[in-house]
């Protein structure tokens, strides 16, 4: 990579092709160092906390929702359509409800109630999305491909998202530079204008990572450049085949979505549409980890099994029994008459799709370390996603960490696994320490629960409904007592 800008910690982080950190060469304006953004989080609101008393075997089934990343990038792509589009399955979440304020700042009518989104883009009138809504999520930077290809010019503040790694912008400023865009950064806002005064053109560009991301937004920018595009070392995850499969039924030419290339001819127009958002196979696979970390026994729709075939391998591997009744219904058994008293731990490396979900890291984290043997988790997506490991530590088992590779010591060291107070401090690792409290012999306590509800819809009712013992308590710290006994909430 020529460059990598650093969109969270704001410093520039070596990389082989830079490994002395010198600054930028995209433009000449790129400053060396960026100060940070403003925390997003207001620290005098009081933060609700989950309580879960551990031990309760789960069954029955779950509704898995729409899938949060691909809607974030479906809403974005919207901006790119005349008329109206309804979409429908879309998660009720706290980031897909930044998206729609996002929206609705560039001047977008946007409804949005229980799972439909209905959005009207004729009516945007500006082209810088409120820097507060973009700086809270990842998906919030996603717009600047669209707003540059429809108006010429975008003006987008840094982005959000989890703090798990530097998540640099480098490879969507040179994507969109090749497409006829000139950027640069000032205010810590990316100020892009299209250099032929008009809109952007088509033309060849490969990524040097196949960036989720980076991805969609130049596929939506190309959909309506002039000309031909030929993006190379794509990203081949489900939300982009979802996001192509949005744009061609708005009347967008996309041939190789899913593989390494994507083939885009530009379209003078796109027209609003209905679709449906696929399910969220991060959801789905927290939730058959659910099972599999309470040995229990659940089924769960709809579901792309395609798209989360490595956690079945991985879950099969350890004992667990997946089967599939319809195209879109799996049922995960751990129950020990079933499985055996003993699940055995495995080894996973992330990795862009179709490897391992980086986003399913912490989650099968938690699982690993209530499976016997030694278990190896090497992150090699983001550089450091390996947060939840000291609060996972505090239930009892021993995790080893060293760079981005853990090394989980199971059951057979003897170590119990025990209720603990832990804080959330990214959206997959609470996950991971809401399962680990699901599976601990008494009361945990998990605070930082915002980071979950950006991603997670109806969480602890769905885990409730498959008989876990999961409350939410909206009160301050203080007001919320754990004793040995259960919870005793004061004035
Ligand atoms: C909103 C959304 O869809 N988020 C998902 C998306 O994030 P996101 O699109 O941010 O993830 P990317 O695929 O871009 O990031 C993967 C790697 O590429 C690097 N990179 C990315 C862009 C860039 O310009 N330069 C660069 O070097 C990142 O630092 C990271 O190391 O894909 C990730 C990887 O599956 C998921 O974990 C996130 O849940
Ligand atoms: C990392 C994630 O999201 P984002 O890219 O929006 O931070 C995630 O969904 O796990």
């Amino acid at each position: 990579m020529a460059s990598r800008l650093n969109s969270n910690s704001h410093t520039l982080p070596p990389s082989p092709q830079n490994p002395a950190n010198k600054p930028p060469q995209l433009s000449s304006h790129w400053p060396e160092n960026l100060s940070p953004l403003p925390p997003t989080s207001n620290s005098l609101t009081p933060e609700p906390k989950l309580i879960i008393t551990g031990g309760s075997k789960l069954s029955g089934h779950v509704n898995i929702s729409g899938s949060k990343n691909s809607a974030l990038s479906i809403l974005a792509a919207t901006i790119c359509c005349s008329g109206t589009t309804k979409l429908t399955n879309v998660p009720n979440v706290s980031d897909i409800r930044t998206m729609a304020s996002v929206l609705e700042s560039l001047g977008a009518e946007v409804e949005f109630c229980r799972n439909e989104a209905v959005v009207n883009a004729n009516s945007i009138s500006s082209v810088e999305p409120d820097s507060n809504g973009v700086g809270k999520i990842r998906g919030g930077f996603f717009v600047i491909g669209p707003l540059l290809t429809r108006f010429g010019e975008a003006v987008v503040a840094l982005p959000g998202g989890c703090d798990i790694g530097s998540r640099p912008i480098d490879l969507y400023i040179r994507g969109l530079g090749a497409l006829g865009a000139v950027l640069e950064l000032r205010d810590e806002k990316v100020q892009a204008y299209a250099s032929n005064g008009k809109g952007l053109v088509g033309a060849r560009f490969q990524l040097d990572y196949p960036s989720v991301g980076a991805t969609e937004t130049l596929m939506m920018a190309a959909s309506l450049a002039e000309g031909n595009t030929v993006l190379s070392n794509v990203a081949q995850e489900p939300e982009v085949i979802d996001l192509a499969h949005f744009l061609t039924r708005c009347g967008a030419s996309i041939r190789g979505a899913g593989t390494h290339e994507l083939y885009i001819s530009g379209r003078g127009q796109l027209y609003g549409s209905c679709y449906s958002i696929m399910p969220d196979r991060i959801e789905a696979g927290s939730f058959m980890l659910a099972a599999a970390i309470t040995r229990s026994c659940i089924s769960l729709s709809p579901i792309i099994p395609s798209t989360i075939s490595c956690l079945i391998e991985k879950l099969s591997s350890a004992g667990c029994k997946i089967v599939s009744y319809t195209d879109d219904t799996l049922e995960v058994s751990a129950i020990p008459e079933k499985c055996g008293d003993d699940l055995r731990g495995f080894d996973i490396k992330t990795g862009p799709f179709p490897g391992f979900p980086t986003d399913l890291q912490p989650q099968t984290m938690a699982f690993l370390s209530t499976c016997n043997g030694l278990s190896m988790v090497e992150e090699s997506v983001f550089e450091n996603r390996l947060g939840h490991v000291k609060e996972l530590r505090k239930f009892g088992p021993r995790i080893q960490d060293c760079g981005s590779t853990a090394l989980i010591f199971g059951k057979e060291t003897g170590s119990s696994f025990k209720g603990s107070q832990v804080m959330a401090a990214d959206l997959r690792g609470g996950m991971s320490l809401v399962l680990a409290g699901l599976a601990a012999e008494g009361i945990t306590e998990v605070s930082g629960i915002s980071h979950i509800d950006r991603g997670y819809e109806n969480m602890e009712m769905k885990l409730q409904n498959l008989g876990a013992n999961v409350k939410r308590f909206e009160s301050s710290t203080k007001a919320c007592t754990i004793t040995s006994y259960g919870i005793a909430q004061s004035e």
